[in-house]
């Protein structure tokens, strides 16, 4: 199997940076999510890389949903990462964690009236989903007397070779205005009192293997500009999302390292700028890419099982990781103590929820799994522990960073009592 360079086998277990995972299981327990944290700077660093490579003016927004804790905000703000926001909670950690206002974009199709009213207290940018979200956002940007920065999400309806789930510019899909109607929704921002248009955005799905579909989108972006140009809109910043996606099938996907990303937009992007005699910056947002290689989940064969598969039947499921059963995705399992042994059984790991759907992954050839072996789901740092629940009332396992040799929690694992602590008894049990 490919291993990215901060995982390794030595002594026949799998390592993750300098620490032996089985170490890790045995100190933290399992299930637990590992992240290291060297491999985040590496990918935001190498991604800034590419695209500044070709225009100085690019800002990297952190898609916070990929991973909302607190320290990969840290670690991303104190590599000059903006964040992409989709939430007042989202906003409020971003500047929990030390984010400046300014470097935030507040994404989303269905702000609250709250959520309106935060951002303008906050003097977070906007990115606006709709016209009547237009109206409120002037609303309340007028009762604290203040004026709001805003893009419009542009629909651009592209189509891309991903999940349909997470297709999110198709002409169909709910995200933002499509850009026959856009120029109409400029008009109206730049009458409106307490609104001042600045910038465009647009986002066209996430996991896309294509760089095609991406210039495309800049192409769409730049022909938005020329009409808003025309019209008066001083531009300060096109953000074109994030959407790279990444070679969870390492042995056979043929993912565009961020180099083929920025060679394929940037051109598109420069020639559209120059063209139209402006300079603005060039946001980019994206989640995957900078933080899924950098985790793993470990858990715990708790049996095996023989019937018409075989199953390891271990302590995580579609609780901890959903992207298995929400979206059929792929990602590689290493048995983390056998790391080195001869793969000789297909397995499929099966996790601990009441659902048939609850399978990690599906017909892989292993070494010979008993129970209290270790596995290790790979790539599981974008939508892993961002999406876990606590279905079937299982708290949520510990995630530990890493730090060259220091290991530390960056969140504890949950307990029966954070089950049962918001619950309230109505008064007539009482
Ligand atoms: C508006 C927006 N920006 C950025 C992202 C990040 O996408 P990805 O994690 O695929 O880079 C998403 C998620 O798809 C999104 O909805
Ligand atoms: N949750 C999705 C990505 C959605 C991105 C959010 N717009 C996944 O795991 O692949």
């Amino acid at each position: 199997m490919i291993l990215p360079p901060h995982l390794t086998v030595r002594g026949g277990h799998l390592h993750i940076g300098e620490h032996d995972t089985v170490d890790l299981a045995e100190r933290f327990g399992t299930p637990l999510y590992v992240t290291e944290e060297r491999r985040i700077r590496e990918n935001f660093r190498r991604l800034s890389a590419a695209l500044t490579a070709h225009y100085p003016k690019v800002r990297v927004l952190y898609a916070a949903k990929a991973n909302g804790n607190l320290a990969i905000f840290r670690t991303l703000a104190s590599m000059g990462a903006g964040v992409d926001v989709f939430s007042a909670g989202e906003l409020t950690l971003a500047l929990a964690a030390g984010m400046r206002p300014e470097s935030l974009l507040f994404n989303g199709s269905s702000k609250s009236p709250s959520d309106l009213a935060l951002a303008v207290e906050k003097g977070v940018r906007v990115s606006v989903d709709s016209l009547d979200e237009l109206r409120q956002l002037n609303a309340a940007a007028g009762e604290a007397g203040k004026t709001v920065d805003i893009a419009f999400r542009v629909n651009p309806a592209i189509d891309v070779p991903t999940h349909p789930k997470i297709a999110t510019g198709l002409a169909t899909s709910k995200f933002g205005i499509p850009a026959g109607e856009i120029l109409d929704a400029y008009r109206h921002a730049l009458a409106a009192e307490h609104i001042n248009p600045v910038g465009i955005h647009c986002h066209i799905g996430s996991q896309i293997l294509d760089v095609e579909p991406f210039a495309r989108e800049v192409e769409v972006l730049i022909g938005v500009a020329r009409d808003l140009i025309e019209i008066g809109v001083d531009l300060s910043f096109i953000d074109i999302g994030g959407g790279l996606g990444i070679p969870y099938r390492r042995e056979t996907d043929r993912a565009p390292a961020p180099e083929d990303y920025a060679g394929a937009v940037m051109p598109v992007f420069l020639k559209g700028i120059h063209e139209l005699g402006i300079e603005p910056e060039l946001w980019v947002e994206p989640g995957r890419w900078l933080v899924a290689d950098s985790t793993i989940l470990l858990s715990r064969v708790n049996s095996v099982k023989t019937a018409h598969t075989t199953f390891a039947n271990v302590d995580a499921g579609f609780n901890l990781l959903v992207r298995p059963t929400m979206y059929d995705s792929y990602h590689e399992v290493v048995a983390a103590n056998k790391a080195d042994a001869p793969a000789v059984r297909e397995y499929s790991i099966a996790g601990p929820i009441c659902e048939t759907g609850d399978i990690l992954a599906k017909d892989r050839m292993l070494p010979d799994l008993s129970a209290g072996d270790i596995i290790a789901v790979l790539d599981a740092g974008a939508y892993g522990f961002a999406m876990s629940s606590q279905y079937n009332s299982r708290p949520r396992c510990p995630e530990v960073i890493l730090s060259g040799e220091k290991a530390a929690l960056m969140r504890r694992a949950e307990t029966i009592d954070d089950l049962t602590a918001p619950m309230a008894v109505p008064p007539w049990q009482a």
